[in-house]
């Protein structure tokens, strides 16, 4: 019979709830003071009803009071470790075939991303090889890359489709998420992006108009059937790919259909698509390394969540994204790790460090944007991002005394977490 409880954290060292203001997300100087409870003689606990929601929390011994703990069917001892929320990836490509490490090298070489793009690879040989492949070898791959992202301790993601660019393979690609988010190993917050390149041998425009006229109204009805769950919409606005006009005009469409604006701008080029996101009010914008400070301006009266992805600049050399002047400017900022076969990254907190080192933030601005304000970013602050109760359970046992070394260990960040759980299931263990 099923306890009451689901699960009891007890006796953390620190226990780390970014937030217990019921804030939807912090921005500007709320970025520095990130929740953190210590010194407890007992440490701190966390009870998770059975509905996997986290029903109580606070010092051990005073929760330990309030429990019966026959009712609770999991304990778990993390003395001496820290509990966090689980990591919020607000932007990855995840679901595709054909690794792009031969691209790595020519760009080690000195070849631009669009140089390779526009001779037919980048994002066009990533949709070759994901045409040919069926959607059980795309599910095989999808699956085994979202288990290295909750090693490393990821519950919620944004998963985009966009390497299939005609009606059938983004359908392929969005059913492949869509079977992933009915497994439930993971929080998936799903993305159509059919707009992610023009398909060789159409224009920009006669691919604009398919996405409105064909591809959008197709998924609607897949929606409207329950065959599919799809959050958001997104379009990679930038010289070569879709302009401005064509990528309101998308994003309009999409957002007609109750999609989220959440969409690519700003990377490689100034086109002022951060004034023209926010103006349709977008829910996040990612990349920005060229915005502009009126566009930062339009973002932060919008609320419009800008979404950062320190791996893109680093592989690409690009000039990092404004952050600090983001922040100044009251620019909710959060993190993604952007995973593709041109960044091939699945841990939020190797981007964490790369946030702090490359972009200037510190440990405590990472931290909220990649938990409370990457799940804003994605419309579900609401109930994600925070250790508080009401909200779903999704945290991380970090087998550390104090919880920045997550972020200042580089690279074997998955030996330190203890655990990872997803509604109060673990969905991950070792060394506990
Ligand atoms: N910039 C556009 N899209 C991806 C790259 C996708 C790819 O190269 O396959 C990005 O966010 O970095
Ligand atoms: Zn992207």
């Amino acid at each position: 019979m099923p306890g009451k409880y689901k699960l009891l954290v007890e006796h953390a060292r620190q226990l780390v709830p970014v937030t217990r203001s019921g804030a939807r997300f912090l921005r500007g100087d709320d970025m520095k003071s990130v929740d953190v409870m210590e010194g407890a003689p007992g440490g701190y606990s966390v009870l998770v009803d059975s509905d996997g929601v986290i029903a109580d929390m606070g010092p051990s011994e005073e929760v330990e009071q309030r429990v019966d703990r026959g009712q609770v069917e999991q304990v778990i001892d993390a003395s001496g470790r820290c509990v966090l929320p689980g990591f919020v990836d607000a932007h990855t490509h995840p679901v595709w075939a054909g690794d792009r490490v031969h691209e790595f090298a020519l760009k080690l070489a000195g070849a631009s991303y669009m140089e390779i793009h526009k001779q037919g690879g980048g994002i066009h040989y990533t949709v070759t090889h994901t045409r040919q492949a069926s959607e059980d070898e795309l599910f095989q791959a999808f699956s085994h890359r979202l288990s290295r992202m909750v090693r490393a301790g990821t519950t919620l993601v944004e998963c985009k489709s966009g390497y299939g660019l005609d009606l059938h393979n983004e359908v392929k690609m969005l059913k492949v998420i869509e079977r992933a988010r009915r497994l439930g190993l993971v929080g998936i917050s799903s993305t159509y992006c059919g707009a992610h390149a023009v398909p060789i041998g159409q224009t920009s425009k006669e691919a604009t108009d398919d996405i409105i006229n064909n591809q959008l109204p197709d998924i609607k009805k897949r929606m409207e059937s329950g065959e599919l769950t799809v959050d958001n919409i997104d379009v990679f606005c930038e010289v070569g790919v879709f302009d401005l006009e064509q990528t309101r005009e998308i994003l309009k469409a999409g957002k007609a259909m109750g999609l989220q604006i959440n969409f690519h701008g700003e990377e490689l080029h100034r086109l002022n698509s951060a004034e023209m996101g926010a103006g349709l009010g977008a829910d996040a914008i990612s990349h920005l390394e060229e915005v502009s400070k009126t566009g930062l301006t339009a973002m932060s009266q919008a609320g419009t969540v800008a979404v950062i992805l320190p791996t893109t600049a680093y592989n690409l050399h690009l000039q990092p994204p404004p952050v600090r002047s983001m922040i100044d400017n009251g620019v909710i900022v959060a993190l993604g790790t952007d995973f593709n076969p041109n960044a091939h990254c699945l841990a939020m907190p190797l981007v964490m460090n790369l946030a702090c080192v490359t972009m200037k933030m510190s440990m405590q601005e990472a931290l909220v944007a990649a938990t409370l304000n990457a799940a804003h970013a994605l419309g579900r602050s609401a109930r994600h991002g925070s250790l508080e109760v009401g909200k779903v359970a999704d945290m991380i046992i970090v087998d550390a005394p104090r919880w920045e070394h997550i972020i200042y260990q580089m690279g074997s960040h998955d030996s330190l977490i203890s655990a990872v759980m997803h509604k109060g299931q673990v969905v991950h263990s070792t060394n506990l």
